[in-house]
């Protein structure tokens, strides 16, 4: 087939999605991937975690691992006061680009910043570019086998401060062990299970939250 799955998405949220309008973006996302073709956005079940923890949050700085098609950089971005900023890492060029053009029709562009790379590279190099301290809020959705990798990179880079808070998609679904083992017994993190499904089926997943104490 000549475009890509992200690449359709794209079109069926220019095609049926306000310009402008956040939540236009995640129903058009949500309905075209329940209806026509499953993608891997967080979905709306566990959107409703990733909600409700960012609005607990409230965080000015945010970092989002693997953006794919920009659903949860909206579904963040969406909820954060002015002058907030979110910067989200993909190692894919295509999916970098049409997450950049939902994030733009959701009318959200102005706080999202995409970087394109892979997270071991960019990590260590954040303060200096963003001119960034620490981050608030990490949302963690890339390869899982890279989940427990980077977030001990994000503390050896100094990028947490106590309060900070990590929220990992699909530790139950494709599963993050060792990840969840580390954020389970390790004294440095209070971690938290929202058991919920795998977006837009029956299987069951969960989101682990954890907050860094020092
Ligand atoms: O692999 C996933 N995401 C990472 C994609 C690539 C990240 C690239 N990248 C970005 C930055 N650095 C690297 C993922 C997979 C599934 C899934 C579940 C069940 C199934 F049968 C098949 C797939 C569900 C998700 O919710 C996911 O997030
Ligand atoms: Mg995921």
């Amino acid at each position: 087939s000549g475009t890509s799955r992200p690449v359709r998405i794209l079109h069926h949220v220019q095609k049926v999605a306000q310009y402008g309008d956040a939540q236009s973006v995640l129903s058009a996302v949500d309905s075209y991937c329940s209806k026509i073709e499953w993608a891997m956005n967080v979905g709306d079940l566990k959107g409703q975690i990733l909600d409700a923890v960012v609005l607990e949050t409230r965080p000015h700085y945010v970092l989002e691992l693997g953006t794919y098609c920009g659903y949860s950089t909206v579904r963040i971005a969406r909820l954060l006061p002015p002058g907030a900023r979110l910067f989200s890492i993909e190692m894919n060029p295509q999916y970098a680009q049409v997450a950049r053009e939902i994030i733009q029709h959701a009318g959200l562009d102005a706080k999202v910043d995409i970087l394109v790379g892979c997270t071991s590279d960019l990590i260590p190099q954040l303060k200096k570019k963003l001119d960034i301290e620490k981050f608030d809020f990490v949302f963690i959705d890339h390869w899982k086998v890279s989940y427990l990798r980077d977030t001990k990179l994000l503390e050896e880079c100094d990028l947490l401060r106590p309060g900070s808070v990590l929220l990992a998609d699909n530790v139950t679904c494709p599963g993050a062990p060792d990840y969840l083992h580390y954020m389970r017994t390790s004294p440095r993190y209070e971690s938290q299970y929202f058991p919920s499904r795998l977006e837009y089926l029956q299987v069951e997943d969960g989101m682990e939250k954890s907050v860094f104490l020092a």
